[in-house]
């Protein structure tokens, strides 16, 4: 077991911000702590890091009680919270020894896991360049590379991919996929997207609460998309789209985007929708699912925990 947590509560003055969470983590690779602003993942992962002490429940990291042995738990983990503990004055070198220092990374190994974990996170050439003159990209790394210097069993990144721009985003993907490959990572983010690239298992968190826990399949089978957007180049009437069987309303969010929604398997609509295309001369440019806002999708799951 990587990490257990039992009926894990924590109010901020008189409010509950989290609320009975349970999980069990067993397995290797990153799963996802999906949840909107304000529901609770960074209190969750701020407590399972030992940065915030809970009001209630119990963490355990490789079997170990965070409470009651937190030396030795911290010894299995590794974090990058949401604002990576920087030191913009200090070398990526200085840094990083001063880091496997704090995590008691023994003296003799502190040189080879400093080589490791900064070969690992592709910035060795830069080693004694400052802090503060890297590029965001390039500072994720180093919060990265902190992370797991001490190659903790359990590495939480809060947000890693949040503000970084489309290339340092790919970047930054790859990464923490091979850091998955030895280590296992659990990732909060409030993009579902986000989360459905990088994770096979996803928790989702909302108010507080669990929603739901399960593979990232089940998901996608359990959020079903009631709409798809089509693109094309000479739209037909609504009057003529919603002759299509299954089709129960049409919206134009411009002369040349409509969404459609739809009773019945998205498989069968799709179909449809290209052949009424080929058939009228629609010119066809795009077609896929529209699994909804994340609010819709947290409205939907919370109903059904709640039934
Ligand atoms: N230090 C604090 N004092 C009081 N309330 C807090 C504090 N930190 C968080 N909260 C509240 O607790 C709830 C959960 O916040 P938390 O930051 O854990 O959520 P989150 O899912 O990480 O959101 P975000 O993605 O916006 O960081 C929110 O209602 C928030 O306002």
């Amino acid at each position: 077991m990587i990490l257990k947590t039992e009926h894990l509560s924590h109010k901020y003055g008189s409010n509950w911000a989290i609320r009975d969470i349970n999980m069990e983590i067993t397995y290797p690779g990153v799963i996802g702590l999906l949840g909107s602003n304000g529901a609770g993942k960074s209190t969750t992962m701020n407590i399972i890091c030992g940065a915030l002490n809970q009001t209630e429940g119990d963490v355990y990291i490789n079997g170990i009680n965070l409470r009651q042995a937190p030396e030795d738990a911290r010894k299995e983990i590794g974090f990058l919270p949401q604002v990576p503990p920087l030191y913009p004055d200090l070398t990526i070198d200085e840094y990083l020894i001063y880091c496997a220092e704090l995590r008691m990374v023994s003296k003799d190994k502190i040189k080879s896991a400093l080589e490791e974990a900064k070969e690992r996170c592709g910035i060795a050439h830069f080693s004694s360049r400052l802090i503060k003159n890297l590029s965001g990209g390039y500072r994720q790394r180093v919060g990265i590379a902190q992370a797991i210097i001490h190659k903790p069993k359990l590495v939480v990144l809060d947000e890693p991919t949040n503000g970084l721009d489309p290339n340092q985003l790919i970047e930054a993907r790859k990464l923490i996929r091979e850091i998955a490959e030895t280590h296992t990572i659990l990732l909060s983010s409030h993009i579902l997207s986000e989360i459905s690239l990088l994770c096979k298992e996803i928790i989702m968190i909302e108010s507080g609460r669990v929603v739901f826990s399960d593979s990232m399949d089940a998901f996608n089978n359990y959020v079903q998309a009631k709409s798809m957007l089509m693109r094309m180049d000479h739209p037909p009437s609504t009057t003529e789209l919603l002759k299509i069987n299954g089709i129960n309303s049409v919206e134009f969010l411009t002369d040349k985007q409509v969404r459609v929604y739809f009773d019945g398997s998205h498989d069968d609509i799709s179909v449809r929708l290209v052949e009424a295309s080929v058939a009228g001369g629609w010119r066809l440019q795009e077609i896929h699912l529209d699994k909804g806002l994340l609010d819709d999708i947290f409205k939907q799951l919370s109903i059904q925990v709640a039934q």
